[in-house]
C-alpha cells in the first residue's frame, strides 16, 4: 500500500514532468520554426511573431495521469486535486467551460492507471487542461500555478510550525529555482487555496484564521519584485498581506534634529492613544537615558540591521548623523493592523524613500522659527556631545534646504509656539478622511475563524465559498472579493480589498 505522501510525491512528479515535457516540445517547435524561417530568407533573422507556433494546449495532465504510478503494491485511492480547469467535451468540442474544480484521482492496483475525471454540468469531460493544481490531503498541500514560462510551486509542509515554501520551475531551461522570498509570509495554518490574480501576483486564502487575516498575495513580477531582483541578482518573490478597505494613510513627520518632532508626536499619542500608533524605528545609536528598547527605538547592531535590510524587512533606512536608522515594514504594519493610524518620525532621506515606495502616506516637514532657536533647543535638550551637536546642525542646514523639494512634502509646519504648532498639526490631520470603510463592516470585528476556498475568478472579482456551514453561524456562505481598486503591495500591505456577501 502506498502512503499518502508517496501518492502526492508521485502526482507532483507526474505533473511537473508533464510541464517539463510540454516546455521541451514548445521549445523544439520554436527552434524548428526558427530554422524554417532562417532557411527561407537569405539573412537569418528571428521569425515574425505569427510564424512562431502557438503554445501546445493539449491535455498533458490527463495524458500523464493515465500512466501507472510507481507502486509495487496495490495502492490506496482517492486524492483530491483542486485546480483551475479548462474543460472541453463532446466529439466536436461541443462544450467548453472554465472554472475552479475539484478533481479526484483514484489510484487502483499496481499497474492500473490513475484515473482523473472532470465533470461539468453532470457530463464527464473527455478532454481537459489544468492550469493550477493543488494537491490536498489532511497533512500537506501543494499548489502549482503557471505564469508564462514559469510554474510556481507553493508548498506547505506537514509540519504546522514551518511556513510556506516557494519553488519555481523554469519550463524553458527545465531548471528549478528557489527564489529569495521577501516579506513576512502568512502564519502557518493547516491549509489554503490559491488563484492567479494576474501575471504579477498570486492570491492565497488561508483557512482557519479570521477572514481579515486570511488574504495574502505572493508577488512574483511586480515593479517591487523586479527592482529587488535587480539589486540582489537573484529571483525574488515577495509576500504582502491583503487589507480590507483603505485604512488611513500613515503620517510621515520629518525635520531637523531638535525642531520638536518627538515632542509633537508625544502630545498626539497622549491625546489620542487609540487613534494613532508610533512606528518604532531601528537604530544603531546608543540609547539615551530614559529611552526604552522597543518603545522609543529598537536598538540594534549594525551587522544585524544590515542583514535585515538585505532580507527586505525594511521600508526605508538611512545613515543619519553617523548611525543607521530604519523603519521596518513590521513597525508600520503592526500599527495599521491594530486599526490605528501610523506616525513615522524619520529624516528627509527616509521621507524620500517612503515617497518612492508603495506606501501611500502624508508627508509633513517641521521647521524651526530660526536656526538659532534650533541650536538653542538642541543644546537645551542636553542629549548630545558638542561634536554631535555640530554634526546635527550641519545636517540641519541640508535638511532645511530640501524641505521644499518639489513633490516631497505635502505640508510645512513651523514649530515656534508649541501649542499653536500642535493645534495646526491636529487641524491638518483631521483634513484627511477619517471614514471607515462601510462595505466590510460585517467582517471587520470578526474574530471567528473562517474557512473559505476560492470558487471562481474574473478579472476583478473572486468568489469565496465557505467550507463550513456559515449560514448556521449567522454568517454568509458566499463572499465576493473585489480586487478592482488594489493599492500598495510589497514590501507593505496590499490595500483596497472589498468584501461583500453574495445573496
Ligand atoms: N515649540 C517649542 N518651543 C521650545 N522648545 C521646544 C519646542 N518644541 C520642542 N521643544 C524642545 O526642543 C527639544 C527638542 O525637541 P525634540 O526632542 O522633540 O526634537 P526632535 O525634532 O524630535 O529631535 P530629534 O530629531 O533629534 O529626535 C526638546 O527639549 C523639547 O522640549
Ligand atoms: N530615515 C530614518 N530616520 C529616522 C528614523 N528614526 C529616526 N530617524 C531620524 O533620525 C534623526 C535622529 O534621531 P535621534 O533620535 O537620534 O535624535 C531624526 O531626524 C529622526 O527623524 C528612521 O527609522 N529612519
Amino acid at each position: 500500500m502506498l502512503e499518502k505522501h508517496e501518492i502526492k510525491e508521485w502526482f507532483r512528479h507526474t505533473y511537473i514532468t508533464c510541464l517539463e515535457e510540454q516546455a521541451q516540445r514548445r521549445s523544439e517547435a520554436k527552434k524548428k520554426s526558427y530554422k524554417a524561417a532562417a532557411a527561407s530568407t537569405s539573412t537569418p533573422s528571428p521569425p515574425p511573431p505569427h510564424q512562431i507556433p502557438p503554445p501546445i494546449r493539449s491535455s498533458p495532465l490527463l495524458h500523464r495521469l493515465r500512466r501507472p504510478p510507481p507502486a509495487s503494491d496495490p495502492l490506496l485511492l482517492g486524492v483530491s486535486i483542486l485546480g483551475r480547469v479548462s474543460v472541453s467535451w463532446g466529439r466536436r468540442r461541443s462544450g467548453h467551460r472554465e472554472g475552479i474544480k475539484k478533481l479526484r484521482i483514484a489510484v487502483g492496483q499496481r499497474d492500473a492507471s490513475a484515473l482523473t475525471t472532470a465533470h461539468f454540468m453532470g457530463e464527464e469531460a473527455p478532454e481537459f487542461r489544468v492550469e493550477s493544481v493543488a494537491l490536498e490531503s489532511k497533512d500537506c498541500l501543494q499548489n502549482a500555478i503557471d505564469i508564462g514560462d514559469k510554474t510556481y510551486v507553493i508548498s506547505r509542509s506537514d509540519d504546522p510550525k514551518s511556513s510556506i515554501t516557494i519553488k519555481i520551475l523554469d519550463k524553458l531551461t527545465r531548471t528549478w529555482v528557489v527564489p529569495t522570498v521577501l516579506g513576512a509570509p502568512p502564519n502557518p495554518t493547516s491549509s489554503h487555496s490559491v488563484v492567479l490574480v494576474n501575471n504579477e501576483k498570486i492570491l492565497i486564502i488561508e483557512k482557519g484564521v479570521p477572514l481579515k487575516d486570511s488574504i495574502w498575495f505572493l508577488e512574483v513580477d511586480t515593479p517591487f519584485v523586479k527592482q529587488q531582483s535587480k539589486i540582489k541578482g537573484t529571483v525574488v518573490v515577495a509576500w504582502s498581506k491583503g487589507v480590507i478597505g483603505e485604512g488611513q494613510k500613515p503620517v510621515v513627520i520629518s525635520g531637523p534634529s531638535g525642531v520638536g518632532k518627538g515632542t509633537l508626536i508625544a502630545k498626539l499619542m497622549k491625546e489620542y492613544p487609540s487613534k494613532f500608533g508610533f512606528s518604532v524605528s531601528h537604530t544603531t545609536r546608543a540609547p539615551r537615558e530614559k529611552e526604552i528598547d522597543g518603545v522609543h527605538y529598537h536598538f540594534t547592531e549594525r551587522s544585524k540591521i544590515e542583514e535585515e535590510i538585505s532580507e527586505g524587512k525594511f521600508l526605508e533606512f538611512a545613515h543619519v548623523h553617523g548611525n543607521v536608522y530604519g523603519t521596518s515594514i513590521e513597525a508600520v504594519e503592526s500599527v495599521t493592523d491594530e486599526g490605528k493610524r501610523c506616525i513615522l518620525d524619520i529624516d528627509v532621506q527616509g521621507a524620500r524613500s517612503v515617497r518612492a515606495s508603495s506606501l501611500e502616506a502624508i508627508f509633513i516637514f517641521v521647521c524651526p522659527p530660526s536656526f538659532e532657536e534650533l541650536e538653542k533647543r538642541l543644546r537645551a535638550r542636553g542629549t548630545e556631545t558638542e561634536e554631535q551637536i555640530q554634526k546635527r546642525l550641519r545636517n540641519a542646514r541640508a535638511e532645511l534646504d530640501q524641505s521644499n523639494s518639489p513633490g516631497l512634502f505635502d505640508h510645512l509646519l513651523v514649530n515656534d509656539d508649541l501649542e499653536a504648532c500642535y493645534e495646526n498639526l491636529k487641524k491638518l490631520l483631521s483634513l484627511y478622511d477619517d471614514h471607515e470603510d462601510s462595505n466590510d463592516s460585517f467582517i471587520k470585528d470578526g474574530k471567528e475563524t473562517a474557512c473559505y476556498s476560492i470558487l471562481s475568478k474574473t478579472n476583478s472579482e473572486i468568489l469565496l465559498q465557505s467550507e463550513t456551514n456559515e449560514a448556521e453561524k449567522g454568517t454568509t456562505n458566499l463572499l465576493s472579493l473585489d480586487l478592482s481598486s488594489l493599492s500598495g503591495g510589497a514590501p507593505g500591505r496590499t490595500r483596497g480589498l472589498k468584501i461583500s456577501p453574495v445573496n
